[in-house]
């Protein structure tokens, strides 16, 4: 058994700003340390090979997530907020909040909205090339404006203060990582204005007689979940359901754009679309890493590392995503790769129970702009949006050419 005295140790700042805008040289020296590594920075530890990441997201016993899934140990300091009754809790208390969205979320549940949205898509689309070929910042025109434009809707939410989703999100990815960054500290100043609106909103009276709002509810009426529960299960959906699906299309485009032949492949080839989306999710991993906390002493990888209890540990999906003993040519975007098995929307009982929503928004759009733009190019650099949890890019400048 390896003391945590003599594990490999690395003063590794995750949180940096350098560290977030060009995360890559870290994930790669955190997999080399070894499959256990210990940040002092932070008092914490790090998980970042593909075999090991795997093993802790699926062995939720001894990895809770009811301490958060932030720095924040729930344990011995105040959350900044109720805690996520799905994201931060475990079985028991998960299970029933999870059965009900996964229900409201499923594949199935999601086939009516697809035509919508796929008219809304080509509505999107068709707006910005009214004038013929367009230049644009694909994060606002595209990546930001069409998650906007469906989502809210598909919850119920009425039509004033949606402006408040995307900041409150930021924040909250934000929080996930120590309380006293920057990054946390600039968003303090307007969370009490962001927070209040959609606590507001989760509120059965505002919501739209239809949606996955109502249908939370609804579950509640039907004794699936505590009316009491419903409201929190909302803000899930309100917290989680824009800025990552933001990202993820914001991931997609620049892949797309910067990858020779990629959007030509996905013109002769649409059935590649949703595959090309969950490539992109491998590649850029929008949420990079969320913490666990060790309820008993844990091998961690076959040399004897242990992890004692107690511990947080950040479990970094991102890096597992690169992981070259995993992955073949682990940092190249191959739309015609099959990215099964990635951890991009995690593994186990916490396993997004939103990326069909995500994959469904992305096919939509995609789909709308390999039909009509024969070329997608960036005209400028790219500028990334920092974000101690998500990988996010602020500004896209693209033309779409037809
Ligand atoms: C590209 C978009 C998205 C990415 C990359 C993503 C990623 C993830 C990841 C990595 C987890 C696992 C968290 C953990 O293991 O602690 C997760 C869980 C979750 N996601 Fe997503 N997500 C996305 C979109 C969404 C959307 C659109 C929704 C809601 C509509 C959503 C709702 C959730 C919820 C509620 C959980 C917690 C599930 C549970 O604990 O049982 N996500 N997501
Ligand atoms: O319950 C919450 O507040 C909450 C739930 C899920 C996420 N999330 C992370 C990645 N996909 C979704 C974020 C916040």
């Amino acid at each position: 058994m390896t003391a945590v005295q003599t594990l490999p140790t690395l003063d590794l700042d995750p949180f940096d700003p350098e560290v977030l805008r060009d995360p890559l040289p870290a994930h790669a020296a955190l997999r080399d340390a070894g499959p256990l590594v210990r940040l002092p920075r932070y008092d914490t530890y790090a998980i970042a090979r593909y075999d090991d990441v795997r093993a802790a997201l699926s062995d939720w016993q001894s990895f809770e997530s009811s301490a958060g899934v932030g720095l924040t140990n729930f344990r011995t300091e105040t959350p900044w907020r109720p805690p996520s009754l799905l994201l931060e809790a475990d079985p028991p208390g998960h299970d029933a909040p999870r059965t009900v969205l996964a229900g409201i979320l499923g594949p199935r549940a999601l086939r009516r909205l697809r035509e919508d949205w796929a008219a809304d898509a080509e509505r999107l689309v068709s707006d910005l090339l009214a004038g013929g070929s367009a230049e644009v910042d694909a994060v606002p025109a595209l990546a930001e404006a069409f998650p906007l434009r469906v989502f809210p809707d598909a919850v119920g939410l009425g039509r004033d203060g949606r402006e408040h989703l995307l900041p409150y999100g930021d924040h909250a990815f934000n929080a996930f990582g120590p309380t006293d960054n920057a990054l946390v500290l600039a968003g303090n100043a307007d969370v009490a204005e962001h927070s209040g609106w959609v606590g507001e909103q989760c509120r059965r009276e505002n919501l739209a007689p239809v949606g996955f709002g109502a249908d939370i509810w609804a579950a509640a009426d039907r004794g699936d979940l505590t009316h009491a529960q419903a409201p929190l299960v909302v803000r899930s959906l309100l917290t989680a359901g824009v800025d990552t699906t933001v990202h993820g299309i914001g991931a997609v485009l620049h892949a797309l754009a910067t990858t020779p032949g990629a959007w030509d492949l996905l013109r002769a080839r649409p059935e590649l679309v949703r595959g090309a989306f969950d490539e992109a999710v491998r590649w850029e991993s929008p949420v990079q890493a969320f913490f666990r906390t060790t309820v008993r002493d844990v091998p961690v990888g076959r040399d004897g590392a242990v992890l004692p209890a107690g511990q947080k540990v950040l479990v970094f999906f991102a890096a597992a995503n690169r992981d070259p003993h995993h992955w073949t040519d682990p940092d190249t975007f191959d739309p015609t790769r099959d990215p099964s098995g990635h951890v991009g929307f995690g593994m186990g009982i916490h396993q997004c129970v939103g990326q069909h929503v995500a994959r469904l928004e992305a096919e939509s759009l995609l789909t709308a702009l390999l039909t009509r733009v024969t070329r997608l190019e960036l005209t400028g650099e790219p500028v990334r949006h920092l974000n101690n949890t998500l990988r996010a890019w602020a500004s896209l400048p693209m033309r779409l050419t037809i």
